[in-house]
This record gives structure tokens, C-alpha cells and sequence, in this order.
């Protein structure tokens, strides 16, 4: 499908872009990573007339990108805009780049890395998109790149952005999170406009860990739905993830207010409630009594949650922090636990305050060994 045999509602979208000035004009923006969100990130750039480039590794999918202006592997039916240009040379995808964005699953991030680190340039912005964490030291993917090119400006880029919407663009809004104001400001030019808001925050690591976190509970919501759970228990779901995963972020190191933020509730709400999200998908597919192999198979894509969970359950445990979802979610997916029964024990498991920085759970549980009268 070319741009212009595109849908009419596409085409519709196309007209309205033209009208507003290519902020980011002279920006030379390169994505590695030729999947769906690379993919949707670098027509953004190239709507607002930056210069993008986009690296992949296979020759046939740069081949229809930069023909075709379609990527059918990962977002089939969506145009790309045209001034996208694909390679498979990580030399030539680097040569213009100001801003380098990565987005590849977390299992190849460093090895991608590595492979782009001798055309990389003090001076270039690295931003990392991608929603996982290193098995090996608990590592987030801005500190693969930091640890990689030990460079000044890295980021991260994270919020609620379905993939498949931004290609449609869908209103959306995301966060620039790092502790460089340059790198702040270089990202809201090359990806804000009037489809797609850029947020800045200056808690990277709050951010980041935000959307690898929300994996976790985008499967246990995936599999709430297929059970045939209601609204309020998918309320009760969300509001306990932020709860848990705020409480692990803190003792991490993140900033709790973040969690109120694009990339915290924000990305929670969304990936807890879309089949769009991969790792939604792969929580319906258990629910539906697929074991975790069928489901991942199905699915055919990488769903960064499910090493997450493995992750996170080794480090609540070293840290010793009380995370009963990720206790509940690592024995479904990596004990054969029945989700029901795991839903109905989760039911009988502590309870405790509602907002712990308003009511501490050691307060609640203190409470609870006072004779009635003592109150
Ligand atoms: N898809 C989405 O809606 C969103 C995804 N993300 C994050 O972005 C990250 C990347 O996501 P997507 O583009 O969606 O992933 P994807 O699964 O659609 O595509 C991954 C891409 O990486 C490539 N790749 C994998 N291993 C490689 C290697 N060793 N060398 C070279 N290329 C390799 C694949 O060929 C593919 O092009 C994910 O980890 C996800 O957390 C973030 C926001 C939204
Ligand atoms: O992070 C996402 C949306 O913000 C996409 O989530 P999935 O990786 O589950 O598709």
C-alpha cells in the first residue's frame, strides 16, 4: 500500500499534518529497531519533518518500508510517512543521527548496542523505549546505554502508546524522562505535535521502570478478562498494581509522584485495558487455559512482562518487599498454578492500607494487635 492509496481516514490525518510547521526540519533522527513501536515513533519524527532513518536487521521489510511505506510484518495496516528511509546499514542509519532512539525487545537491547556503539558519537542523544529489564544486575535499558557509551545525553522515552494508535495517530501523549535538559528539550522537538504530546520528567529511572512494571499486571488484567471478571474487580487490580509497584519503585530509588504520571496510572490504565497490548494478551490466553508456551506462541511477538515478572519476584524477595500480585503472577505463569485459584488465594492475602503514604502498612498492621478498647 502506498502513502497515497492509503485510507481515506489516513488521508484525512495526512491533510491536517501538512498544515502544521515541520518543527523538528534539519533534526536527524534514527530508530533502531524495525518493530511496531520503532516503527510508529519514526513516522512521528518524519511527520514533523525531521530527517529518520530506521535500522532493522531484515532486508525485506527495509525494502517495503522505503517502497511500499508500510511495515506488514508489525503494523500492516498503517502507512508510514514516506520520508522514513530503512536500512539495514547500521553505519549509514547512523551517520545523520542527533537523536538515536532504541527500540528493540530487552533480550537483544545491549547486543543491538554493541553492534551500533563504533558509529555512535559523544554528543548524539540515546533514548531508550523499550518496556523490559536485563536479567544479569537488574538493568534498566538506559543504563545498558549509559553503561555501553558511557554518554552524556540518554533518556527514556515511556507512557501510554499503543503502538497500532500513534500509527493511526490517536491522540497520545508520552514522558521524556532524564536528569539533561538537552536531552529533555531535543526529544519534545523531534516527537511532539499536534497528534502526540511530549511530557518531561527529570526521574529517568521512575519513568523507566514504570513501564516495565506495568507488563506484570497488563497479563494478570489479560486474564481477569478472560475469567469473566467484572469492572470493579479490574479497578481493584489496577489500583493494587499502583499501589505495589510504587512500593517497589520507592525502595528502587524512583520518585513516588512519577507514579501518578503518563507513565505510571497512565500506562497502567491503558496496557491493563487494551487487547492491543501484547502482554494483555498473553494474560487472556492463560485465562482462556492456554499454558504459558501456547500463549507466547499465539502471540508471536516479544511480551516483555513475563521475564519481568520473573525479575521482579527475585528482587521483591531479596529486598524483601511485600508484593502479593507478583507472588500471584510468577506462580501462574512459572508454577502451573490455576488463575482462579490464584485470583481467590490473592482475595485472602493481607489487608492493608489503602494509599501508604497516607497510612504506612506497618500503622494498619500495628492496628490490628490493639485490644478493642485500646483504639
Ligand atoms: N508495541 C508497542 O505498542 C510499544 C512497545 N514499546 C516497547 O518497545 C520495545 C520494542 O517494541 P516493539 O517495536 O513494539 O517490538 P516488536 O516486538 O514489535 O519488534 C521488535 C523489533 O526488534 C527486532 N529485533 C529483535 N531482536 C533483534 C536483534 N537481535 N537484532 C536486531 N533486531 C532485533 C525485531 O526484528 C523487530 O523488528 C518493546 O520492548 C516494548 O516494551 C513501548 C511502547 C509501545
Ligand atoms: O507499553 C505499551 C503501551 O504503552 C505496549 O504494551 P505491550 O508491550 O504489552 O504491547
Amino acid at each position: 500500500m502506498s502513502a497515497s492509496s492509503s485510507t481515506p481516514r489516513r488521508a484525512i490525518r495526512d491533510r491536517e499534518i501538512r498544515e502544521v510547521p515541520p518543527q523538528a526540519a534539519g533534526l536527524g533522527v534514527c530508530v533502531l529497531g524495525g518493530g511496531s513501536f520503532g516503527t510508529a515513533i519514526a513516522s512521528i519524527a518524519a511527520d514533523n519533518g525531521a530527517a529518520v532513518t530506521q535500522w532493522m536487521r531484515d532486508a525485506t521489510q527495509a525494502h517495503e518500508v522505503n517502497t511500499e511505506h508500510r511495515n506488514s510484518g508489525y503494523l500492516p495496516d498503517f502507512a508510514i510517512n514516506p520520508g522514513v528511509r530503512a536500512t539495514t546499514n547500521m553505519a549509514d542509519a547512523l551517520a545523520e543521527a542527533e537523536l538515536v532512539c532504541v527500540a528493540i525487545p530487552s533480550k537483544a537491547f545491549r547486543a543491538v548496542v554493541r553492534q551500533a556503539r563504533e558509529h555512535l558519537r559523544e554528543g548524539q542523544i540515546l533514548i531508550a523505549t523499550t518496556k523490559g529489564i536485563e536479567s544479569e544486575g537488574f538493568t534498566l535499558m538506559s543504563e545498558v546505554l549509559e553503561e555501553e557509551t558511557g554518554f552524556t545525553h540518554i533518556g527514556v522515552l515511556s507512557g501510554p502508546n499503543l503502538a497500532a494508535e500513534i500509527a493511526q495517530r490517536q491522540l497520545t501523549a508520552t514522558v521524556v524522562a532524564s536528569d539533561d535538559a538537552y536531552t529533555r528539550a531535543r526529544v519534545q522537538t523531534a516527537f511532539g505535535c499536534d497528534y502526540f504530546r511530549v511530557y518531561a520528567s527529570n526521574d529517568r529511572y521512575g519513568v523507566e521502570l514504570g513501564g516495565a512494571l506495568k507488563n506484570i499486571y497488563a497479563i494478570a488484567a489479560g486474564m481477569a478478562a478472560a475469567l469473566g471478571m467484572g469492572e470493579n474487580t479490574r479497578a481493584m487490580l489496577m489500583t493494587r498494581a499502583l499501589a505495589e509497584m510504587s512500593r517497589f519503585a520507592v525502595a528502587k530509588g524512583a520518585n513516588p509522584m512519577t507514579f501518578l504520571g503518563l507513565a505510571g496510572v497512565g500506562d497502567l490504565i491503558v496496557t491493563c485495558s487494551s487487547p492491543l497490548s501484547r502482554n494483555y494478551r498473553v494474560g487472556f490466553a492463560l485465562g482462556e487455559g492456554r499454558t504459558l508456551e501456547q500463549a507466547v506462541e499465539v502471540l508471536g511477538q516479544v511480551a516483555e512482562g513475563v521475564n519481568t515478572v520473573r525479575l521482579v519476584q527475585e528482587e521483591s524477595k531479596r529486598l524483601g518487599i511485600y508484593m502479593p500480585l507478583v507472588s500471584g503472577m510468577a506462580q501462574v505463569l512459572f508454577e502451573g498454578i490455576d488463575p482462579h485459584h490464584m485470583a481467590r488465594a490473592l482475595m485472602g492475602s493481607e489487608q492493608s492500607s489503602d494509599v501508604e503514604f497516607v497510612l504506612s502498612r506497618e500503622s494498619v498492621q500495628q492496628a490490628r494487635h490493639l485490644e478493642p478498647d485500646a483504639s
